[in-house]
């Protein structure tokens, strides 16, 4: 089983583009999970690839339903939607999720716990759902009835792994009751236009949904897995989304989020012992599930205009990195060993200096 793969979604032109005269810039090789960009026609290839013409069904059937079976094994299941703004990351988790229209991933997905839960008589499966959005560096409760102000969450380290002390973790039933949540954590989500995309989401919103599975004849079998859906904010370019004031720190936050996902994610793939997940809360709060025991789906949303081609390759570089991470090394993530391992790096650091202060004539 590979632990780490990729799914590459190219989305229709929007009418801005058609108005505004733009070409495509992505050639698909027929039949093949591999594009080729531009004119200097720069090959990538991944596990999967969606061009224009395939819907949402396809792209869940194809690359998200058989990871259910992982998560009722008791696997950590993380899909991130990664790109740059208006490449159609929100429309393909399906994370603004209002009944109408083609599902997404997110709802596809609860339809189908709950249809796996009602055919496996044998287990009582317990499940409960948060929603974070992680915006400028501040984690908001988006299923708490408090005000905005008073939403604000934090994350806690211990050696049981990351908590949020006073996130919601809502018990849920049911498919509606599941969507419902969906729906109503959408509605608050930070939105702001860019020249991009006029609603465009300015933070990463983050569904869970928690799964605890008990074997009726003994219920000491039992597992527990998370189900995290991550509808990341677009990675951009403050020159070409048009960004200032909020909107540009907004960005800065935004992007540093994503290079620290990056490193880390390369990290991963390079065996390293030791992996800074701390540095961004979007990494802390994956921790569990990007290393070790989890299962991971990025999917790489494009546009296929020519005139956003270096934001395209420059997802298509960051999705690439992400591919060579073929079996994940279970990572040494105890954070007592980790803050000891820097402590000792600063005791040589200052060693060191005191040498060379004390060896100057
Ligand atoms: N596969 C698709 N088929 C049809 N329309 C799509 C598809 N993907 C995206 N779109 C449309 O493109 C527009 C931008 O998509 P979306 O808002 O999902 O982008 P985004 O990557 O989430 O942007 P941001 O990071 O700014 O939030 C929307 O109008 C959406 O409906």
């Amino acid at each position: 089983m590979d632990s780490v793969k990729v799914a590459l979604r190219i989305r229709p032109f929007v009418s801005t583009e058609i108005d505004s005269g733009c070409r495509p810039c992505i050639e698909r090789t027929p039949g093949e999970n591999q594009i080729a960009v531009g004119k200097r026609r720069q090959f990538y290839t991944f596990n999967y690839v969606f061009d224009e013409f395939e819907g949402q069904e396809l792209v869940y059937s194809t690359a998200v339903r058989n990871l259910l079976d992982n998560l009722f094994k008791g696997y950590n299941v993380t899909i991130l939607a990664y790109g740059q703004t208006g490449s159609g990351k929100t429309y393909t988790m399906g994370t603004n999720y209002d009944g109408l229209g083609e599902l997404g991933v997110i709802p596809r997905a609860i339809v189908d716990i709950f249809e796996i839960i009602k055919n496996s008589p044998d287990k009582e499966v317990k499940v409960s759902v948060s929603f974070l959005e992680l915006y400028n560096e501040s984690l908001y409760d988006l299923l708490t009835r408090k005000s905005r102000e008073e939403s604000i969450v934090d994350l806690r380290e211990s050696q049981q792994g990351i908590s949020i002390p006073g996130l919601t973790t809502a018990p849920v039933n049911s498919m509606q009751e599941t969507l419902s949540y969906l729906k109503e954590g959408s509605s608050g989500r930070v939105t702001g236009a860019t020249a991009m995309n006029a609603t465009s989401s300015r933070s990463h919103a983050i569904f869970t949904i928690n799964i605890r599975i008990i074997n009726r004849d003994n219920p000491k079998d039992a597992v527990s897995s998370k189900f995290h859906l991550v509808d990341l904010a677009g990675s951009e370019r403050s020159k070409k989304t048009g960004t200032t004031g909020d909107r540009f720190k907004e960005g800065v936050n935004i992007n540093r989020g994503l290079l620290n996902l990056g490193n880390v994610i390369s990290q991963l793939g390079e065996g390293c012992q030791y992996v800074n997940y701390r540095d961004s809360k979007l990494t802390r709060l994956l921790q569990d599930s990007l290393g070790g025991n989890s299962v991971t789906l990025m999917i790489a949303c494009i546009s296929p205009a020519d005139y956003n081609q270096d934001e395209t390759l420059s997802t298509l570089r960051y999705a690439d990195r992400v591919k060579k991470i073929k079996n994940k090394p279970v990572v040494n993530q105890d954070p007592q060993i980790m803050e000891i391992t820097r402590l000792k790096k600063e005791v040589m650091l200052l060693c060191l200096e005191l040498f060379f202060n004390f060896s100057q004539p």
